[in-house]
């Protein structure tokens, strides 16, 4: 193949589930189930400030490209409907580059059977930048802004993994030798389809994925829903800063043991949702509650992929 704005029409044609059906100005966004509502999401990569192109293989970057989107959806409680997909291409990138990972993209949306609605491919002069809009349908919308007081807040998974892999990679390490916190980086496992279980509890009050990070995500949540979280004693540092876990991150009234009999798996009790107080995350501090500074990445500190940029 070579680089072109055909070429990578025809291949996403040849290879997406639904790609047949790109010939029109616009596509259809199949209707919600009966009942149902439709949501949106959008999450765009920028080469350099989501991802290096010097580290990540192209397949996997494809695969977490489409994860990080059906991720958001699936901690709102849907199921997915489609996706449109945007390509900025530097005219620099090799053809195989492009080839690879518009097939570890289809790749990703075959397995989790979610079409290619349409999209857009431009080139720039360099760099990389991609784009992905994604619609679900929803039962019973899981929202940030529904923490009440008392709630648990859990998380299906451990945190901080993605980010040591970062740090493994900024410091050099080749992608290609096994590291479970450099895969956590470069090919993240969303627990996709938990959503909507969670969803069809009662005692389930609200939730959203772990894509910023502890310190910033139980903010969002205690903002949204106007009342403080109360950190859980015993996290550690990688775990509050986090970023990029992609766990489903959930308010609760049941005592985590039955939760995880419910769900039949193990959860991890990150905080607790109290009334609003002096900041949106406290956390015990020498036996007092004080303000949890946001350790989150910041998209516009001056210094380029450096980790100046975790405050
Ligand atoms: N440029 C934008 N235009 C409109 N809405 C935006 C824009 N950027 C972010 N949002 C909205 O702000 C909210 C928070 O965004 P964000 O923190 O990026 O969510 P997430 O972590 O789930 O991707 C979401 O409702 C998102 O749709
Ligand atoms: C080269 C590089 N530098 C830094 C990071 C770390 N990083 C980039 S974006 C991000 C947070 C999540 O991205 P954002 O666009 O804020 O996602 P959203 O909250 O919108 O889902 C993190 C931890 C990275 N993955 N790669
Ligand atoms: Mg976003």
């Amino acid at each position: 193949m070579s680089l072109s704005e055909l070429s990578v029409i025809a291949r996403i044609r040849d290879r997406f589930p639904g790609g047949r059906e790109l010939v029109d100005d616009c596509g259809a966004v199949p209707p919600p189930l009966p009942g149902q509502r439709l949501l949106v999401t959008t999450d765009l990569m920028e080469d350099g400030q989501h991802f290096s192109r010097a580290w990540h293989p192209p397949a996997l970057l494809g695969r977490k490209l489409l994860a990080v989107n059906l991720s958001d959806l699936d901690a709102s409680g849907a199921t997915f409907l489609g996706f449109t997909l945007t390509l900025a291409l530097g005219r620099d990138l090799a053809p195989a580059w492009v080839e690879a990972f518009l097939d570890g993209l289809a790749a990703a949306s075959h397995a989790w059977s979610v079409p290619v609605l349409g999209g857009d491919t431009v080139g720039r002069a360099s760099g990389l930048g991609l784009g992905i809009t994604a619609f679900g349908s929803v039962a019973r919308w899981l929202r940030r802004d529904t923490v009440e007081a008392d709630d648990g807040i859990y998380v299906d998974q451990p945190l901080g993994a993605s980010l040591r892999g970062l740090r493994k990679l900024m410091a050099g390490w080749d992608p290609a030798v096994p590291d479970p916190d450099v895969a956590a980086h470069l090919d993240p496992q969303p627990r996709l389809g938990l959503g909507p279980r969670l969803a069809a509890i009662p005692e389930v009050h609200a939730c959203m994925d772990i894509s910023d990070g502890l310190s910033r995500d139980l903010a969002n949540l205690a903002t949204a829903s106007g009342l403080s979280v109360i950190l859980a004693p015993g996290l550690d540092a990688d775990a509050v800063e986090g970023g990029e876990d992609y766990a489903r991150c959930f308010a609760a009234a049941l005592p985590q043991a039955e939760l995880e009999r419910r769900l039949g798996i193990p959860l991890l009790r990150v905080g607790t949702a109290a009334p609003a107080g002096e900041a949106p995350v406290l956390h015990y501090d020498g036996g007092s509650l004080r303000p949890l500074p946001d350790r989150a990445f910041d998209h516009f500190a001056p210094a380029q992929g450096s980790d100046d940029r975790h405050p």
